[in-house]
């Protein structure tokens, strides 16, 4: 729902109270659900991008999206649609990400939004991803799980909303969180990758379908009824992670969609996720195979 511009900095040093002069910079036109219909589109699967745009950033985002063949219904909202910025500091090696609340969305608007969601068809996929921008209660989650339900599409939560957790009660067909959000779900300051499965399986008794988790550099677990698997993450120099969450989201949908051993997609899923955390941008899937020869698929025990 929220779009946003991401601005990427690449600077020697950061230092405050002088002018500190960047060596690169890039603008992308993102926003987590953005990223799933671009790497979706790049791996030749159709959709739709839905949420709010508002102002010059917002019409930038759907030119970008037109002339790279993706649909839009967007609802029109005054204001900016925000921008983010990511700067990587070369000296420090550090990553500062700084995420904005994006623009003021009414309740007419709203309504517009869930009015187009309801009508969307069985078996579709809808994949609802990152922030709200401000006027937007969480609890909105709730509401699109229950049309889900009702209608019976497939829906993808990729959020870090305590809501999700209620969510569970129309049995979403997967949700996408990372170990930051896993841990606060279940109001803790961490959760280990050996930990991990055990909410993993709370998660799945209260209602999920599926879990993929993501551990950054330590790779993924897929869960699942019946499957526990874990995938290690390949090795290579980090450039900016931001949207390697986003690629490997939208890598594993295509092979979802696309019916694809789980096995297989969640390789692919790595790997398309770690070769964006290793470039400026998305990728475009040309390391894909060399990255893939790094990763194991190992099934992991259940503990009772
Ligand atoms: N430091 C890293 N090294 C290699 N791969 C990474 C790294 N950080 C992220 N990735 C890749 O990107 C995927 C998603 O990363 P993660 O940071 O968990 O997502 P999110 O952005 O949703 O928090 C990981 O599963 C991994 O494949
Ligand atoms: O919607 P949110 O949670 O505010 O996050 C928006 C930001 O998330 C990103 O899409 C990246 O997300 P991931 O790092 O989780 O893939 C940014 O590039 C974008 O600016």
């Amino acid at each position: 729902m929220n779009l946003a511009i991401d601005l990427f900095i690449e600077t020697d040093k950061l230092k405050p109270n002088v002018v500190n002069r960047t060596l690169d910079d890039d603008i992308q036109a993102n926003g987590k659900g953005v990223n799933v219909s671009l790497i979706l589109k790049k791996l030749q699967t159709n959709s739709t991008a839905l949420g709010f745009s508002g102002g010059f950033t917002g019409k930038y985002i759907e030119a970008f999206l037109h002339e790279n063949e993706i649909a839009t219904n967007f609802i029109a909202v005054s204001g900016n649609t925000r921008i983010n910025v990511f700067t990587q500091v070369l000296q420090e090696k550090n990553e500062y990400k700084l995420v904005n609340k994006g623009p003021e969305i009414s309740q007419k608007q709203i309504y517009a939004l869930l009015n187009v969601i309801k009508t969307i068809e069985t078996g579709a996929f809808l994949c609802v991803s990152g922030s709200l921008p401000q006027g937007i209660d969480e609890r909105i989650l709730v509401e699109i799980s229950k049309i889900a339900n009702e209608k019976q599409f497939h829906l993808i939560l990729d959020s870090s909303y305590q809501s999700v957790l209620d969510c569970l009660n129309y049995q979403p067909y997967l949700l996408k969180p990372n170990e930051e959000e896993l841990a606060s779900w279940f109001g803790k300051k961490e959760i280990s990758l050996d930990e991990s499965p055990r909410y993993l399986d709370r998660l799945i008794d209260l209602g999920a379908q599926r879990v993929l988790l993501s551990f950054g550099g330590q790779g993924c677990i897929y869960a699942d009824k019946s499957r526990l698997l874990y995938g290690n993450a390949p090795k290579g120099e980090v450039v900016n992670t931001a949207c390697a969450g986003d690629t490997l989201l939208g890598t594993f949908i295509h092979g979802l969609i696309s019916k694809e051993a789980v096995e297989t997609t969640l390789r692919k899923s790595i790997a398309a996720g770690s070769s964006t955390a290793f470039r400026k941008g998305l990728t475009d899937f040309s390391d894909s195979e060399i990255l893939e020869k790094q990763i194991v698929i190992t099934p992991l025990e259940r503990k009772k």
